[in-house]
């Protein structure tokens, strides 16, 4: 039975010394659906501190919203049984910015798939559960051999992200909450990162709820945004309509604040590196500036 996510009139509330009547509202009246058919990418973007990760703790079940409902197949999130509540624990998988946290250092990275494998049965056989890692790990384009076996700090950033990635592939889970994973990856990473949720989605059928500051990256996913301004949704619709026709002031403040690339401007100065202190001092730009890759 195909089952959705369902957020009615969110609020989330902190108790915060100094701030008016003791408390912040980090979430107000958040209310979307994350459907699973048909399989679609939905991107919340904002500023810092606008609620982004708070909803998506509030999506995960980490964080019970102070009123409003949360309902996976109609039912409330905080209230699901034992056997509910696995599932949704299956099917609604995060990646967070950087995972490094989620690996324990004194442990071979080997065990975070391995956990997986054991804790949701999915193989009957030690071959059988490493054919299934080895798998997913190329279905991330990692190389088996030159990740199973190594320490979280022996892989790159880009590498822990993707082994998340490879336990997301062997799971596939029907929903992906991705709260800024991206943010930390040089662009050439960062693209192929992207380019592998856009496989779960066609291939696989997980709708990813995409959480970013970043609006050239909702752009590169395309699909569906929401864009959120101090707590509150204030626009949503398809990219393109939300990218070339905001509606909403806030949506077009933050369009005017990804930086164009001048095709009068050149970085001619040189960087001088400060040798002892490892600091950098740069020239000043000139004509003709390198064009900003999208993302
Ligand atoms: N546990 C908490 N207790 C108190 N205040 C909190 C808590 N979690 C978040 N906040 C506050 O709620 C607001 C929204 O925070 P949130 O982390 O959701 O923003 P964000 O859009 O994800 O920001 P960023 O992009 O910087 O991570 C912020 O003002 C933050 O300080």
């Amino acid at each position: 039975m195909t089952k959705t996510i369902e957020l009615r009139g969110v609020q989330q509330r902190f108790h915060a010394r100094g701030a008016a009547g003791g408390y912040l509202t980090a979430v107000e009246d958040a209310s979307f659906t994350l459907s699973p058919e048909p399989p679609q990418v939905v991107s919340l973007v904002g500023q810092s501190g606008s609620g982004k990760s708070t909803i998506a703790r509030n999506v995960l079940g980490l964080q019970k919203p102070t009123s409003g409902t949360i309902t996976y197949g109609g039912k409330d999130i905080f209230k699901l049984d034992r056997a509910e509540y696995d599932d949704y624990r299956r099917n609604v998988q995060p990646v967070f910015q950087d995972p490094y946290a989620i690996f324990n250092p004194f442990y071979r990275v080997d065990r975070v798939l391995w956990k997986a494998v054991k804790k949701f049965k999915l193989a009957t056989s030690q071959a059988e559960g490493l054919a299934l890692i080895e798998r997913s790990l190329e279905a991330v384009k990692l190389e088996p051999e030159r990740v199973l076996g190594r320490y979280p700090h022996q892989l790159s950033g880009g590498q822990r992200q993707r082994v998340m990635l490879a336990r997301i592939h062997m799971l596939r889970p029907a929903f992906v909450i991705a709260d800024e994973p991206v943010s930390m990856l040089d662009a050439q990473v960062r693209r192929l990162f992207l380019d592998i949720l856009l496989d779960f989605q066609r291939e696989h059928g997980m709708t990813t709820l995409f959480i970013t500051h970043d609006l050239s990256t909702v752009y590169y996913l395309g699909g569906q945004v929401m864009v959120i301004n101090r707590g509150r949704i204030v626009e949503r619709g398809p990219v393109d309509t939300v990218m070339h026709e905001p509606s909403h002031p806030y949506t077009r403040l933050l369009l005017d604040s990804i930086p164009q690339p001048d095709p009068d401007l050149r970085w001619t100065g040189r960087i001088e590196v400060d040798e002892w202190s490892g600091t950098a001092e740069a020239g000043t730009p000139k004509a003709s500036a390198p064009e900003t890759p999208i993302i």
